[in-house]
């Protein structure tokens, strides 16, 4: 066997897939416990899977797999020449042997994980009752909460909203008796949004009724003033309030709400507002623009300033905009009549009240208070009425929604592309078990790459008069960010659509592939960067995939939070590496325990039956393989993807997302100059666009790892990164250079100081060119020592690349 798992690689079994053999009843970790035997007794999986234990601090460290030898050229190929033993593992299926094509092994050398399985969790648990959901009928209803009943019966008929959910519950009559400032806090999906809305609505349209809720004979319309602002982070959580606005306005037409978000002409916004507007939403950004620059917008008769995802604003920046907001709204004057005479005090507040809400308390968000909250009152949603839990009180649990079913999938490094794979193709083997999936990713090279990766490559086939779309259907904005799957469909679901999504995409792009997935009647995956996970509603989404952990807790909170809404179930599972990884879990808080899972079950279940791949993979031979050779032919077949000649690549990587390709251009010209700079000859072009966008994918990856939070790091250690192990997750035989010279200095000072030997620094750090201290050619985007200042100041150029958005979007 060649060292640190190199070896001719792969196995065509012969042997028929085992039967496997299912446990059912008795306790979850009894039902493991009897499976891994059954497992270890057939031989079926990796050998190598020691028993596992509790972890210990030593563990950590422990646990990294040993480094390979490198040879001097870093170059894999050596290791073909290395003579296979009898216990060398699997053999190299025939085809790999024709093309020559070398890889190293995926189930050797892997660190196992040091969570101890057998003890977590202890006993079988319960399905928890939902705690965002709508309150029982019997119990509450809006008109009890003061609601008028015109908006109570549009909620019901129109909406089919028949009960509050416990946040609203506890906000509307608060909101709609009293005058003071709020705070809103209550977990993902409890519906925040109408619970600052329908106060607001129901009392401004009280302006137009008689106390008997008869209508006045003048109602105020659009240009009666504007009375409530609405600030968010994002344009698309900005289009999305504003939809939920609209449809609670019906049973008012006669008021009107708009959005200023930027993305279209400033002057076509400035015509909207001079029209008139009664709600208004808005970016911070934007609305300071239009404060300074539009002298139609006028703020005397605005009542309402709410701050939504007040610390998602915060965190991108926003807060000398939301200064500026404040303090030019409490500056003027509070007129108290409208010009049409009528009174706005008394059934209006008669102050300006500021309502700030969020899931999740972050120091910012304290700050944001002191900006814009004069004695608020703290509203939350109480334990005891989301899930009758009596003796709960009224303490604040800000926790994921107690319905979501969380699990942990330990995988190492080199297993976690196949893992992924096998895990999409589990989860939509079964036609309605899932409709919608996301999975979060940490940055928006990785988005692309992965999003390339795994569309369907089959060239689009001319459209016949009767399959080509209508007018209508056809969006030229998703041609880029919206394609059919290849390795996840299944019979019963032949079509699964994949969407992308991160803030480099033009708006338009960015809108239609939202809408496209909201819509989608397939099954969807949506991958994405924290662009998408706050406050993002999109209906029918049963699955939460975490393929790259949040930078911070409460991030992880809102990613989850897109799925398990209103009640409704819902799945989420997190991709961890074994070793100081798994720790993470104990700070996360949660009601219910998170599942830890076997990553080969995973593969197991997901490689099952075969992968489609192209004919040369898909002989009646590796129909008859065990799922270990299948993930190894999956992972072969992804790697000579990226391995095959520009001519033969045919999109890959193709640009044309309305991101200007910026990942793949950016880097040749640079490349290009740097080259000229030293009298070199440019690099030929001749590369696989999905070739470089998986080196651009993987070193933006290394480097948006290096920014988790301080708090957590210990958790997310860089210095504990295997670089080569990390390097096949992104389907590349070889560590790309151009780290960054900051994340490449502190993983050589860790190592040596750690006694790892000083070759393997170079391994480790310069990557295929193997020059210790050298971060490669295109790493002036560094980011610095992996200090607190470092991870500071790549934030905030991420924000000014990100043009508000704060996801990693490293060039
Ligand atoms: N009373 C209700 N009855 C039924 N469904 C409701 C009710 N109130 C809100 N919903 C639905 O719940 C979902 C979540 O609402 P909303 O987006 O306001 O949640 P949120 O608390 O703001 O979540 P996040 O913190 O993730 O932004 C929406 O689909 C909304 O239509």
């Amino acid at each position: 066997m060649a060292e640190d798992g190199m070896l001719l690689n792969f196995e065509i079994g012969d042997a028929p897939l085992k039967s496997q053999v299912k446990f059912k009843g008795g306790r979850w970790r009894d039902r493991l416990k009897a499976q891994r035997t059954a497992k270890q007794s057939h031989g079926d999986g990796p050998s190598s899977t020691p028993p596992r234990r509790k972890p210990t601090a030593g563990d950590y460290d422990a646990s990294r797999p040993s480094k390979r030898p490198r040879t001097e050229d870093g170059d894999y190929q050596r290791y073909a020449k290395i003579p296979r033993t009898a216990d060398a593992g699997p053999k190299a299926p025939s085809h790999a042997i024709k093309t020559g094509q070398v890889s190293s092994s995926l189930f050797t050398s892997n660190p196992s994980a040091v969570t101890d399985f057998d003890q977590t969790p202890a006993e079988e648990v319960e399905p928890a009752k939902p705690s965002n959901a709508p309150l029982s009928e019997e119990a509450e209803n809006f008109r009890s909460l003061g609601v008028s009943r015109r908006v109570a019966q549009h909620l019901a008929t129109k909406l089919e909203m028949k009960a509050p959910t416990a946040i609203q519950k506890n906000a509307v009559p608060q909101l709609i008796n009293g005058d003071s400032d709020a705070f809103l806090q209550a977990e993902t999906g409890s519906g925040k949004t109408l619970a600052y809305l329908l106060p607001i609505v129901h009392r401004i349209m009280a302006l137009s009724l008689n106390e008997d809720g008869t209508p006045k004979e003048t109602k105020v319309h659009r240009n009666s003033g504007l009375f409530a602002i609405i600030l968010a982070p994002t344009r698309e959580l900005c289009k999305q309030i504003a939809v939920v606005l609209e449809k609670v306005l019906r049973c008012a037409p006669w008021l009107v709400c708009t959005t200023v978000i930027g993305g279209e002409s400033k002057k076509s916004e400035k015509a909207r507002i001079r029209k008139g507007v009664n709600i208004l939403i808005a970016t911070p950004g934007r609305l300071a623009d239009h404060l300074d620059n539009t002298k139609v917008l006028n703020v005397g008769t605005v009542r309402w300033l709410v701050l939504d995802e007040g610390d998602r604003m915060m965190e991108m920046g926003f807060e000398d905009d939301i200064r500026t907001i404040v303090s030019k709204i409490r500056a003027d004057k509070l007129v108290k009549e409208n010009p049409e005479g009528v009174v706005l005090d008394g059934v209006l507040p008669s102050r300006r009240v500021t309502i700030l809400c969020s899931a999740t308390m972050k120091m910012n968000v304290q700050k944001l208070g002191e900006i814009s909250l004069e004695d608020a009152v703290h509203i939350m949603a109480s334990k005891s009425e989301t899930n009758g839990d009596a003796e709960a009180g009224n303490e604040a649990v800000f926790a994921a929604p107690s319905q979501l079913k969380q699990s942990c999938i330990i995988t190492p490094a080199k297993l976690r592309l196949v893992t992924l794979i096998a895990l999409l193709k589990s989860t939509f083997a079964r036609k309605g078990s899932v409709m919608k999936a996301i999975i979060f990713i940490s940055c928006a090279d990785s988005v692309d790459f992965h999003f390339h990766l795994l569309k369907d490559t089959k060239p689009v086939e001319p459209p016949t008069p009767d399959s080509s779309p209508s007018k209508e259907d056809r969006n030229p904005h998703t041609d880029a960010t919206v394609a059919p799957a290849a390795y996840v469909t299944s019979p019963a679901n032949k079509t699964v659509m994949l969407h992308k999504l991160h803030g480099s995409l033009a708006q338009p792009v960015r809108s239609a592939t939202l809408n496209a997935f909201s819509k989608c009647k397939d099954p969807a995956v949506l991958i994405t960067t924290d662009i998408s996970s706050r406050g993002l509603d999109v209906p029918a989404v049963d699955l939460v995939i975490e393929y790259d952990p949040a930078f911070a807790v409460p991030d992880h909170l809102h990613r989850i939070g897109r799925t398990a809404r209103a009640g409704r179930p819902g799945k989420a599972v997190l991709f961890l590496l074994p070793g100081s990884e798994e720790g993470y879990t104990s700070i996360l808080p949660t009601k219910t325990p998170i599942m830890p899972q076997l990553y080969d079950s995973i593969l197991q279940k997901g490689l099952a039956s075969a992968v489609n791949l192209p004919s040369t993979f898909t002989t009646s031979e590796t129909e008859k393989q065990t799922w270990t050779s299948r993930a190894e032919a999956l992972q072969l077949h992804l790697e000579q993807r990226l391995l095959a000649k520009p001519d033969n690549a045919t999109d890959e990587g193709a640009d044309g997302d309305g991101s200007g390709g910026k990942a793949n251009t950016a880097t040749k010209a640079k490349a290009k100059a740097k080259a000229k700079q030293r009298g070199a000859k440019p690099p030929r072009e001749t590369s696989n666009p999905l070739l470089d966008a998986a080196r651009q994918a993987f070193r933006s990856h290394i480097r948006a790892y290096a920014t988790h939070v301080r708090e957590e790091r210990v958790y997310f250690d860089i210095t504990q990164l295997h670089l080569g192990h990390m390097a096949k997750a992104f389907a590349l035989r070889e560590t790309p250079g151009g780290i960054g010279g900051g994340v490449s200095r502190r993983m050589h000072k860790t190592t040596a100081s750690s006694g790892e030997g000083g070759g393997d620094k170079k391994t480790k750090a310069s990557g295929s060119g193997g020059k210790a201290g050298k971060g490669g050619d295109d790493d002036e985007d560094g980011i610095g020592e992996v200090d607190e200042d470092a991870a500071r100041r790549m934030r905030e150029k991420m924000k000014m690349v990100m043009n508000a958005s704060s996801e990693f979007n490293i060039g």
